[in-house]
């Protein structure tokens, strides 16, 4: 047992001057999707041909993606939420791919004057893409500020937060909604599908430690942890235990290297070739309703459910939930009393517990090693 209380003080956020909400980024026209594309794909060796397949699912939207309009929502949530509870603490928005880039923004903090920052990813779990990607990233901006002669703030990055009540009660709610969206004949027997992305099973197998399950594995681990959770909730609320499944989404790897699977398109298929009366599609991988979710899931899965005759909703993402705003607040708080040196109360569902606060040595490990930031390596 610790002496000191349990609770952050909830106005401090010392030792830390800055949080930075660091995202995907996508393209806001259609003059922007080959640009983007491009910027994701450098040097990762995706097939042309899936390159030009997922140029298509964008200018199908007009050569927009939600994901930016999203993000600055959520920018809006979480300032809106920490001038309610008097957390003086400034917010900035860059990104990994497309503009606001990552470096004019952390270029921007620099000037300003921060020099301790506190990044809130929007990737709730481990992972290569998910994590170490975002590392690099920072990293990389890192240095391009050193090189211009400017002061390099100090970057921590939050926890991972795929079990916080803030980002899980809102799926919960919008597992409910869903449910209620299907016809009512069809209700009681709907099977629950939790998507996430599709990563090579290489890269799934190094995701991370896994407490109590060793040295890899954390990416599948922690979404069937959330899986559980909310399945869990959905009972307690309805009184009937639906049966789920962890299924995956979005793959883009050439089809000899394996993938984490079942394709979602595959499940709904196999689904209704058991029975199933209905699917309930419960995007836990993604933190708003950004393309993977508006494509992949809207587009490409409904239009297979409907040549399946085969009734089937899509939950919503937590997206801008003022819950998951007062969620950063708290990992927030936090950390920042874990820096000062306190032992906080760090919140957290189902069995895993709370997710390491520093990424350790050999974590989630890319292909070709690059400098990373906010990890011991
Ligand atoms: C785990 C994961 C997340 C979730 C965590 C997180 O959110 O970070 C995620 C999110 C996203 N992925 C996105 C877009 C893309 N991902 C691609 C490619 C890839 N993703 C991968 C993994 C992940 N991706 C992987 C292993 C690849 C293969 C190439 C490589 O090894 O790096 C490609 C290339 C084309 C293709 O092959 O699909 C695109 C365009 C967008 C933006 C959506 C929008 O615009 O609204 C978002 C939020
Ligand atoms: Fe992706």
């Amino acid at each position: 047992m610790s002496d000191q209380p349990p609770q952050h003080d909830p106005h401090e956020a010392g030792p830390y001057d800055a949080l930075l909400l660091l995202s995907f980024g996508g393209p806001e026209g259609p003059d922007d999707v080959v640009p983007f594309l491009e910027n994701v794909t450098r040097g990762r060796g995706i097939p042309r041909e899936r390159l030009k397949e997922v140029g298509q699912h964008y200018f199908l939207f007009g050569g927009v993606s939600p994901i930016n309009a999203q993000n600055r929502e959520l920018l809006h949530a979480i300032r809106k939420d920490f001038a309610e509870h008097g957390l003086d603490l400034p917010v900035y928005w860059g990104n990994r791919n497309w503009a606001p880039y990552l470096t004019d923004t952390l270029r921007e903090i620099s000037d300003a004057g921060h020099r301790r920052v506190l990044v809130l990813a929007t990737s709730a779990y481990a992972s290569y893409s998910g994590c170490r990607q975002y590392r690099e990233n920072l990293a990389a901006s890192l240095a391009a500020l050193a090189e211009e002669g400017r002061p390099v703030p100090r970057v921590d990055k939050l926890r991972h937060y795929f079990n916080h009540p803030g980002f899980v009660e809102p799926m919960v709610d919008a597992t409910l909604a869903a449910l209620a969206a299907l016809p009512e004949d069809v209700r009681a027997g709907a099977r629950l599908a939790f998507t996430t992305h599709s990563i090579p099973t290489a890269a799934a197998d190094t995701s991370g430690p896994v407490p109590g399950h060793g040295e890899g594995g954390a990416y599948v681990a922690q979404h069937l942890d959330t899986a559980r959770v909310i399945a869990d909730a959905v009972r307690a609320a309805t009184g009937a235990g639906l049966p789920w499944e962890l299924v995956y989404q979005s793959r883009s790897g050439a089809p000899h290297i394996p993938w984490l699977e079942p394709d979602i398109c595959d499940h709904l298929a196999d689904a209704h070739a058991q029975g199933a009366p209905a699917v309930v599609m419960v995007p836990i991988g993604f933190v708003s309703d950004h393309m993977e979710v508006k494509y992949d899931l809207d587009t490409e899965a409904v239009a297979k459910a409907a040549e399946l005759g085969l009734p089937v909703s899509r939950a919503a993402t937590v997206g801008s939930d003022p819950r998951f705003a007062a969620a950063v607040r708290d990992l927030v708080l936090e950390r920042a009393a874990t820096e000062r040196g306190r032992t906080p109360e760090r919140c957290a569902l189902g069995a895993l517990g709370p997710s390491h606060d520093i990424c350790p040595a050999g974590c989630c490990p890319a292909r070709t090693p690059l400098p990373a930031a906010a990890g011991t390596d």
